[in-house]
């Protein structure tokens, strides 16, 4: 039975290329032989392949590790299905090793030397140069014969073994040069690099094939990161004996002049469930969220004491600071005291960028369950450090920091927690990008904050229907229509 490829919505664990090493390893201790491992990828690769193309001829680039030995794999389960196969080896077939070399032993056709002319005439390139073992920029002869496939534009199609050579597969980031790939296939769990940056564009269609792997070897890995998805948490359901008071009593802070954030976020609050929703603004601003949703209800604060008072109220048990708050000590004071409630609080926009003289300071407030949520601008304010280089490692560091669960958006939305585990969300669709989409994601984490769900699991959810939501929504998106889409996507999810 060929299995369904894996597609980003199977969620599950994503593993480092040090990770997957263990996996390999802890395989081989279970009796699986490292040969056999190697034998299923090739064959995987080989059978992904002729699922796809027809018959044409095809040049094997093989690379001085394993990576060239999975090629050489490749080459004699095409070569067998009658396919005409060339091989070409980077290095002396003298200096390979162990399972590389006993497989470039099975292959018992000419193995040519690596060089432009390995990609005359073929219809179709294997890229079996470098995988996990890739550790700089691929220079020399390798280097001139990927420059020469980026340059090819895809034609003739490649297929990655592994990771598509030049890529990095714990950040996605791109070493020097990677030949873009029509398809990469890849072995037991998919790496970070597979999903996050460039690697995204640079994999093509993403197969994640079984090599024999026992899935029990993550219980022993329990990899930090994992690809967003369903399995990962959980909604609320309102009960038969539920009620508002009993689903949450959510609180957004609303801007005194740019109000429409304020609103956005109130509506997806109650969008994902919320029971009760305060609006807390100043009087002049009220009457224009009461007529946006009556269902709201309305709190003029005009004062810190104003603030205090209501913070009093030990029922509200969510908070959202942030979206239309106006940038400047005002906020950060205000911010200051919504965290010293040590409720669960979401912290968003203006709350964030106020603190750029001193993160610290928010860092320091930060008791409770709270969530922050910068877009790479925002980010960029509060961790003016952590701007640069791999995104997991990046947003790990920021919520260890900071103490709170630390939400990157992005074309690749990231949330970790300080304890170091981090969820990558990849199904949020270019029409994100409108004015207010993030309004809505605050205030969906609000919504689901109310209602009892912990921090990390309610801001993973939120990412998740956010771009669930969008993708259910026309081309021309807007922000307005994204609270009931993601309501619509909550609903049909099992459960
Ligand atoms: N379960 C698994 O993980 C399996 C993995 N397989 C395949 O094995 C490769 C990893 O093999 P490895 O030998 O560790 O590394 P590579 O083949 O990727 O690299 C070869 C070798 O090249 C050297 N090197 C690194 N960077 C450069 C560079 N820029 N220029 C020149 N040389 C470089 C370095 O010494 C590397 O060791 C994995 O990707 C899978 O394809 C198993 O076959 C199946 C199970
Ligand atoms: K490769």
């Amino acid at each position: 039975m060929i299995p369904r490829p894996w597609h980003p919505d199977d969620g599950g664990a994503l593993l480092t290329v040090a990770e997957m090493g263990r996996a390999d390893a802890l395989a081989v201790a279970t009796g699986v032989p490292s040969l056999a491992l190697m034998e299923a990828a090739g064959f995987a690769v080989a059978r992904e392949i002729r699922r796809r193309w027809s018959p044409r001829r095809v040049a094997v680039l093989c690379g001085p590790g394993n990576n060239g030995g999975d090629g050489f794999v490749v080459a004699r389960h095409l070569r067998n299905a009658g396919w005409p196969v060339s091989v070409h080896l980077l290095g002396d077939r003298s200096a390979l090793k162990g399972d590389a070399a006993v497989n470039a032993a099975r292959w018992t056709g000419p193995i040519g030397p690596l060089d432009l002319g390995a990609l005359d005439g073929a219809a179709l390139v294997v890229d079996a140069l470098f995988g996990a073992g890739l550790t700089r920029a691929v220079e020399g002869v390798a280097g001139s014969v990927l420059s020469a496939l980026v340059a090819h534009h895809g034609s003739p199609p490649v297929v990655a073994v592994d990771v598509p050579s030049g890529l990095d597969g714990d950040s996605g980031e791109v070493w020097g040069t990677a030949v873009p790939a029509a398809l990469t296939v890849t072995f037991f769990r998919p790496k970070p690099g597979h999903v996050l940056g460039a690697g995204r564009a640079l994999c093509g269609d993403l197969v994640v094939a079984d090599i024999g792997i026992p899935a029990s070897v993550l219980d022993d890995i329990r990899p930090a990161a994992h690809l967003n998805g369903p399995h990962l948490w959980r909604l609320p359901r309102p009960g038969l004996r539920d009620h508002k008071y009993t689903r949450g009593h959510a609180v957004v802070f609303g801007g005194a002049t740019m109000t429409g954030a304020g609103r956005l976020a109130a509506r997806a609050a109650r969008r994902l469930g919320a029971g009760l929703l305060t609006v807390a603004a100043t009087a002049s601003a009220l009457p224009l969220y009461a007529q946006d949703a009556p269902g709201v209800l309305c709190r003029a604060i005009e004062c810190p004491d104003d603030v205090e008072t209501l913070l009093e109220d030990a029922r509200l048990n969510a908070l959202l600071l942030g979206p239309g708050a106006g940038r400047g000590p005002h906020t950060a004071a205000r911010a200051l005291s919504v965290l010293a409630t040590g409720r669960p609080t979401v912290l968003d926009a203006d709350a964030l960028t106020s603190f750029a003289e001193d993160p610290g300071a928010l860092f320091d407030a930060v008791t409770g369950p709270v969530i922050l949520t910068p877009h790479e601008g925002e980010f960029a304010a509060i961790f003016p450090d952590l701007i640069e280089g791999n995104r997991l490692h990046r947003v790990r560091q920021a919520a260890r920091r900071a103490g709170a669960v630390v939400l990157l958006k992005g074309p690749e939305t990231v949330v970790a927690a300080p304890d170091g585990s981090a969820v990558v969300s990849t199904n949020g669709p270019p029409s994100l990008a409108t004015a207010g989409s993030g309004d809505v994601l605050a205030g969906a984490i609000l919504g689901l904050l109310a209602q009892g769900v912990p921090g990390r699991e309610a801001a993973a959810a939120a990412a998740w229907l956010h771009g669930a939501g969008a993708r259910r929504g026309p081309p021309g998106l807007i922000a307005e229509d994204l609270p009931e889409a993601m309501a619509q996507a909550a609903a049909a999810l099992p459960g």
